[in-house]
């Protein structure tokens, strides 16, 4: 008999071929509370789920006793309680690699749009607000040659040091929890501590995963060390920046603007202070939304799914320590 999986996202048809090829496949609109009710049974049978966003905690996993494997259409899996899956011998399963150029891509758009104002001037002429010649009111700052430094020196960071340096003439300063010697070695990028990045980046690019370390690591005091012209790109996860102080420092001159793929709360609440900040860019969580990405995104994670389902995990694991208890 197949293994029963639990589909929490909708795929692609020819996707959901091989994955129905595999599996008894219930689908669901989303991983809440209530579908997670309403699917009692299903989520009771199910050995694997699939799909992203929503929680996966010990409350969750006590729905689903027979659970041996979880496969997210993402990288980040800060949704997760890996301990908990640690614990009950379940494998996760993630996407990176296939999301990375993307990701870097996204990140120097908003590099260039903060710094340059392209959307808040694009609107200023859709506005009918382009009467004569402009003066320095709608000049922005130049993105080239300037200190490009990256918070989380992994495979999106790296991919974004290499448009910054080899595209832009930009130096590259990096922080990480470890030296990382690809980007050292081709793109002549600068190990150093979080003070002196704040200090002397023009653009401060976070691509970090959220753990208990990074929640809000970015606050009122690191904010206050970053230069009054400097530019804040988050394209990690929200909570790594203490919103209100970030709102506080876009307001009061602390930093210049900032480029913002991601929030605290998500989607960003339409009273959110942010919206009305003219020197913000937000964008909806976008970071790897192109057609070909997210296909291939979802690709990866049915591939993950079987793999973890059939004991043939060969890459893409975050627990592989799971593996070996079996
Ligand atoms: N906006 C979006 O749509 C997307 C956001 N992301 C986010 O980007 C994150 C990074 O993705 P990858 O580059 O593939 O991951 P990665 O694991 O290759 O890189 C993460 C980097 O962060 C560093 N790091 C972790 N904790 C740190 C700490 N406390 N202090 C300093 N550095 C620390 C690691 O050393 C590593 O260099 C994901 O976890 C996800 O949250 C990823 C894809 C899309
Ligand atoms: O993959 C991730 O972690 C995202 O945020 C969406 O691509």
């Amino acid at each position: 008999m197949k293994p029963s999986v639990v589909l929490y996202k909708s795929l692609p048809e020819d996707l959901r071929v091989r994955l129905d090829a595999h599996f008894n496949v219930t689908e669901i609109n989303g991983l809440t509370p209530e579908n997670i009710a309403a699917h009692a049974e299903a989520f009771r049978q199910a050995e694997g789920i699939l799909g992203s966003g929503g929680k996966v905690d010990v409350e969750f996993l006590q729905q689903a006793p027979k659970l041996r494997a979880a496969s997210t259409i993402s990288v980040g899996y800060d949704t997760f309680d890996v301990a908990a899956l640690n614990d009950k011998g379940i494998v996760l399963m993630h996407t990176p690699t296939v999301l990375t150029e993307t990701v870097a891509d996204t990140m120097m758009a908003l590099v260039l749009s903060s710094a340059r104002r392209v959307v808040e001037l694009a609107e200023r002429v859709k506005a009918g607000e382009w009467q004569k010649n402009i003066g320095p009111d709608w000049f922005g700052i130049d993105v080239h040659h300037k200190k490009l430094g990256i918070l989380g020196m992994g495979r999106i960071g790296l991919a974004l040091a290499q448009r910054a340096h080899l595209g832009f003439s930009m130096p590259i300063l990096y922080n990480a929890r470890k030296h990382h010697q690809e980007a050292e070695d081709r793109f002549d990028a600068q190990y150093c501590d979080l003070d002196t990045l704040l200090a002397e980046s023009d653009f401060l690019c976070i691509s970090l995963p959220l753990t208990a370390e990074t929640h809000h690591l970015i606050g009122r005091e690191q904010l206050a060390k970053m230069k009054p012209s400097a530019i804040l790109i988050n394209a990690g996860r929200g909570p790594v920046v203490d919103e209100q102080a970030l709102v506080d420092a876009l307001k009061d001159g602390t930093i210049f603007a900032a480029g913002l793929d991601v929030f605290e709360q998500e989607p960003l609440p339409v009273n959110s202070e942010l919206l009305k900040l003219r020197n913000v860019v937000p964008l909806p969580h976008i970071g790897s939304a192109t057609h070909e990405t997210r296909y291939g995104m979802a690709r990866d994670a049915v591939d993950n799914l079987i793999a973890a389902l059939t004991g043939k995990v060969e890459k893409n694991c975050v627990n592989p320590q799971v593996l070996k208890q079996g």
